[in-house]
This record gives structure tokens, sequence and C-alpha cells, in this order.
């Protein structure tokens, strides 16, 4: 065990035992401030050793959008691979059955949606254990996790994945603090909260800048936040991906102990990928929980096409983003855009390349000439 992983176990032994309440709150943001530098320091350490960062495998990215599969070894990962996709990954009831990155494709809705078969990962899996790195390195580029999770097993099997997954910054079901953060080289600390605050001051927001040797800095609360979100922001490398979780094999539970977990758990979903029960509202789900937005081009003088949609992903729908999507350099020949749909005021609106737009709208890009 490293200096840096005792000094962590150290400090997380410390934070069990100290009370939250008002008086403590100081103490504690420094502890998870400096917890939080010395897991990035670990992580860092494991990468020089082991040549580099969890980079994941080569696969190529292909479709509109990626979901990958994450689980303990033997839930069933390969077999709902093959449900939801057709393709083949070898499924069998010993643990560790697939070692590799196994792609499929799922159509839906017009989107081509790229879904990743994984090796399974264990308890540790952050910290180097198996592949486990490279697997999270690999959940770190998907759209969308699919948590998949034995039904047999005990739920905590849930809190376990979940840990690894927020030990490698991947925030799952969050959206991105609404924090500016910016360090400076004088000015002291220029704080602001936009929004009432029940827990940050300026007082705990020094204390964690401090962890940091950060005396400088310029930071701008637009949400009720929490310490941790800001510390998150402050480290910066983190990356916020929709969860499902899936739950597989209810075929070898009763209707009772399913209905105990549907009520319990949000983001859930029972399956069985093996006999293919709920792979339809999967689908859906999939799709529902990717946000992807469907934008239909209309050429000149001539009707929309409907059979193929262009995705945007990830919130980012503006006209821009939609010009990007199609040619690197159609924004330098842009003049305007017209556009049919939700987010139009009136059918067609001229719109600038600032315009949002929403799923299904129609387009026609306008060059200058
Ligand atoms: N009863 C039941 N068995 C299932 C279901 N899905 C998968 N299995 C069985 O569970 C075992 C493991 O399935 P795999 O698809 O290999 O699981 P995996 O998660 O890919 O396993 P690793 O690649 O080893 O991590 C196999 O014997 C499957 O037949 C299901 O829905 N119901
Ligand atoms: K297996
Ligand atoms: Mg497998």
């Amino acid at each position: 065990m490293s200096d840096a992983q005792r000094r962590i176990m150290d400090i997380e032994v410390e934070m069990a035992r100290t009370q939250k309440n008002k008086a403590t709150m100081s103490h504690l943001c420094a502890l998870k401030a400096r917890l939080a530098a010395l897991k990035r320091q670990v992580i860092e350490q494991q990468n020089k050793k082991s040549g580099g960062p969890g980079e994941g495998f080569e696969v190529r990215a292909t479709g509109d959008a990626r979901v990958g599969f994450i689980g303990f070894p033997s839930v069933g990962k390969s077999t709902l691979l093959t449900a939801l996709t057709g393709v083949y990954s070898e499924a069998a009831d010993y643990e560790f059955t697939t070692l590799t990155c196994v792609p499929g494709v799922m159509t839906h809705d017009g989107a081509r949606i790229q879904i990743l078969d994984l090796p399974g990962i264990i308890e540790g899996a952050k910290d180097g254990k198996g592949r486990g790195r490279q697997v999270i390195g690999c959940a770190r580029t998907c759209d969308l996790i699919l948590l998949v999770l034995d039904a047999t097993k005990p739920v905590t099997h849930k809190i376990l994945i979940e840990k690894e997954l927020h030990g490698f910054g991947i925030r799952l079901n969050q959206k991105p603090p609404e924090i500016y953060f910016k360090k400076r080289d004088r000015g002291g600390l220029n704080f602001q909260a936009l929004v009432k605050q029940s827990v940050l001051n300026k007082d705990l927001v020094a204390t964690i800048l401090r962890e940091y040797k950060i005396t400088h800095a310029e930071i701008i609360l637009r949400q009720d936040c929490t310490e941790d979100q800001l510390i998150d922001v402050i480290e910066g490398n983190r990356v916020y991906i929709p969860c499902l979780h899936v739950f597989n094999k209810i075929d070898k539970v009763s209707r009772q102990e399913m209905e105990i977990f549907a009520s319990k758990l949000p983001h859930f979903l029972p399956i069985s990928g093996a006999l293919g029960w709920n792979i339809d509202v999967l689908k859906n789900k999939i799709w529902e929980y990717m946000h992807l937005t469907r934008i239909y081009t209309k050429p000149k003088g001539d009707m929309p096409d409907f059979t193929q949609p262009v995705i945007l992903r990830n919130y980012k729908t503006s006209v821009k983003d939609f010009c990007r999507r199609i040619h690197k350099r159609l924004m330098d020949e842009f003049k305007h855009a017209l556009v049919w749909g939700s987010s139009a005021k009136h059918f067609p609106q001229i719109v600038g390349s600032g315009h949002m737009l929403e799923d299904e709208d129609v387009i026609q890009v306008v060059k200058r000439i």
C-alpha cells in the first residue's frame, strides 16, 4: 500500500467518525478536498506504472451514440448484447467469459446506437484489479451506461459498482454543476452565490480552495451546490453520464421481490436477457435516457428527408452543432437557416447559428454565395 493510499484510509476513518453539523462542516470540507486530491494522486501514480491512463479498448466509435455495459462477471451482459443487437458475444456460466470489448449496433427511431459488451469488473477495479481500469476507461466514453445487475444477487452490488465508477470520475445521472470557477493570479477570492445556498458559503469555499493552495480565484455558484460538486469542478476531469440500472435474470426471482426493488430504486428496469423479457421496453428506455435529438434535413425546393435524421447528443442542439455534424466547414459558408418544428415560432422561422433545435425539427441551411 502506498503512502497516499494509507492517508486515504486515515481520512476515510476520520470522516466516518466526524458527525456532520455546522460546527464540523469546515473540517469535513477540508477532509473531502484532501481526499479527492489524494485519490487523483493514486490514479496518476497507477497510470505512470501501467504506462498510461485506463484508455479503454480499441473500438472505433460508429453510429450516433454509444452505450456501455458495466457489471460484475456473469450477470448476463453478453447474453443481453445478443438480445439487443443480434451480435454474438460468447456467454457461459463461468466468470470472465468476455475478455475484451465486443461492439454491436442497435437501430432505433432512425438512430444507430453502438452497444458495447465489456468484461465484468470486480470490487477494486478502479485500483487496477483485473481489466477494471480499461473497462471503466471505456465507460467514460459512453453516452449512456447500463449498469447490469443480477436480480438473484444482493442489491449491494449496485452500490459497489457505483463506487468504482465514482472513484474514476464518472458521475451517474447527475448534471454538471452550474459553477463557474477560474483561477487567477491575484485579487484574492471573488465569491458570488446567485442562488441561496444550503451548504456552501465564502468561508467554506475558501477552506476547500486552501487545500488546493488556491488563494486567488473567481467562483460563481449558479445553483444550490454541495461541497462535493464544488470539489468535482475544481478537480475537473469528471464526466456526467446518464445510467440505467438493468436487473437481469428476473425469470429467477419472485414477483414480490421484483416489486420491492421497483418501489425503492429509480432508473430501474427488470429484464431477462436470456428469455427476451422487456427487451423492447429496454430499447425505448435506452433511447429516452440518451436524450438524442433527431433533426431532419430539407433540401431547397424538396421534401424533408424523414428516413435519415441527423442525431445530436448531450443537449448540444444549436444550429451550429448541427452544421458541425454535417461538415467541418459548413459553418464557414453559413448565412442562416430555415426551421420548421417545435423550436420554431412560425413556419419556417429564419434563425442564426445560436438557435436551439428540438427533437424532430426540420432544417434547411442557407449558405452565403
Ligand atoms: N436465468 C437466466 N440466466 C441468464 C440470463 N441472462 C444470462 N444468463 C446466464 O448467465 C450466465 C452468464 O451470462 P453471460 O452473458 O456470459 O454473462 P456476462 O455478464 O457476459 O459474463 P462475463 O463476460 O463473464 O462477465 C450464462 O450461463 C447465461 O446463460 C437471464 O436472463 N436469465
Ligand atoms: K459469464
Ligand atoms: Mg460477457
